[in-house]
């Protein structure tokens, strides 16, 4: 396996007890989870949302984006997910990242510092240039889409 991209990641606030970085939890794990670098609790009521901070800022390198997605464990036990999933950390991003957590249960979801709330994932980004055109190469499926192949 070619070895692993190196990317830098700083703390943004200091803390007598900082939280663990982020790894791989398993061999092949895609993604990296991301803790919540809160004070105490934070309660989000059924409907609302919070933007959870996770204390870390990254510097990926040029061609990269993250990912940062939610953890289906949160969202089959207590209906936590990312309303703006999957949120998107740019390349030349430097702020701290954020989690926007929505609940989407009918009971109240109480977070705790450094608890496990997303996963980062990082991949390579394909940029292009778009060349306007009036007219597009033909294909089998055309314009076809939304269910058109049928049920
Ligand atoms: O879940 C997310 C999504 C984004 N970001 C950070 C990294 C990203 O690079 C930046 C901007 O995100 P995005 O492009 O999605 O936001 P926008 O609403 O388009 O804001 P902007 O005008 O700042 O790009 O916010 C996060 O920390 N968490």
């Amino acid at each position: 396996m070619t070895p692993p991209l190196s990317v830098g990641v700083r703390r943004v606030r200091a803390h007598a007890e900082p939280l663990p970085l982020p790894r791989y939890e398993t061999a092949l794990a895609a993604g990296m989870d991301l803790r919540a670098d809160i004070e105490g609790e934070l309660t989000i009521a059924p409907l609302q949302r919070a933007l959870v901070p996770t204390g870390l800022a990254v510097g990926l390198p040029p061609g990269y984006e993250a990912q940062v997605r939610p953890r289906s464990g949160l969202a089959l036990r207590h209906g936590l997910t990312l309303l703006n999933s999957p949120g998107t950390v740019d390349a030349d991003f430097r702020g701290e990242v954020q989690v926007l957590l929505v609940n989407l249960s009918q009971e109240p979801f109480t977070l705790r510092r450094g608890e496990r709330i997303a996963q980062l994932v990082v991949a390579p980004v394909c940029r292009v240039s778009l060349v306007e055109l009036e007219v597009l190469d033909a294909t089998g499926r055309g314009e076809g889409g939304f269910g058109s192949t049928g049920r």
